[in-house]
């Protein structure tokens, strides 16, 4: 594909969950090799986007290319080449990390000798290689989501879609986690980072969308959303979705024990 083409092309894409719209016609352009950091409110529309992206959820309207490749017509090789790691999932917790990532790979059409190998080295690299063969039932949070983070990129995908991937990750972890996202920018993947941490998506992606009540707010380099809209991201989130005034939501909660 063209460096200069999309590699995910958004024309006007509208989603309703039974008669509640949820996402009021969306276009976005995304070029090879860029980490996109996607933020916005709970509720906003982030999770219900990537379902769309992933092929999770096929009826919505508009009109998506991930690849050159049309979404609606043709989802499953378009699900080959995106590396996804959902919010919340559930892993087999009988199995072991190697057994579940040799399940994973196979879904992908790998080998059995390229998956062990893969898996062992980035199991590794993430500081669990005295846990490959434990089950994964005695696992903390944070050792599943290492799992998980595995099973996303162990077929190299040409995309990574990642929905709040640090969640119960320790620092070192998210240390590794951010190294690895420019890491695999650089070899010109493209990624899709959804995230609530302001700090670490100011730091890791290239640009930055802002979605509130399902309609994009903001689209830009963190550059340029400063200049536009305020000094800290925290601060430009506030003002573009209408909480400036969030200190004056925990004096609320607080109001509460009065
Ligand atoms: N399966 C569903 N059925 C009905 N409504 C849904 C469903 N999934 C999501 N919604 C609603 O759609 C809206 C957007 O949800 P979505 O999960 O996309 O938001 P989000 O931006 O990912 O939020 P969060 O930051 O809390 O994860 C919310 O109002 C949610 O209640």
């Amino acid at each position: 594909m063209n460096q200069d083409e999309p590699i995910i092309r958004i024309e006007n894409l509208h989603k309703s969950y039974d008669d509640k719209q949820v996402l009021k016609g969306i276009d976005l352009e995304i070029y090879p090799g860029e980490v996109i950091g996607y933020i916005g409110p709970n509720g906003a529309g982030k999770s219900t986007t990537v379902k769309i992206l992933t092929g999770l959820i096929s009826d919505f309207e508009g009109h998506i290319t991930v690849d050159g490749i049309n979404l609606k017509e043709n989802a499953l090789p378009i699900k080959s080449i995106i590396g996804y790691v959902p919010e919340n999932a559930e892993l087999y917790d009988v199995l072991t990390p190697l057994e579940y990532l040799d399940f994973v790979g196979k879904l992908y059409d790998m080998e059995t000798s390229l998956i062990a190998a893969r898996a062992t080295k980035l199991l590794t690299a993430f500081g669990l290689s005295e846990s490959l063969n434990k089950r994964m039932d005695t696992f903390s949070k944070g050792m599943r989501q290492k799992v998980l983070l595995t099973s996303g990129i162990i077929h190299n995908p040409k995309i990574l879609i990642l929905d709040e991937p640090l969640s119960g990750l320790d620092a070192n972890a998210v240390i590794v986690v951010k190294e690895l996202i420019s890491l695999l920018a650089k070899e010109g993947k493209t990624i899709f980072y959804c995230s609530h941490m302001m700090d670490i998506v100011e730091k890791v992606s290239d640009r930055i969308l802002l979605i509130n009540q399902g309609s994009i707010v903001a689209n830009g380099t963190f550059e340029q959303l400063k200049a536009e809209h305020g000094d800290s991201l925290e601060h430009i989130f506030a003002k573009l979705t209408g909480h400036a005034e969030t200190s004056g939501s925990a004096s609320s909660i607080m109001s509460a024990f009065e």
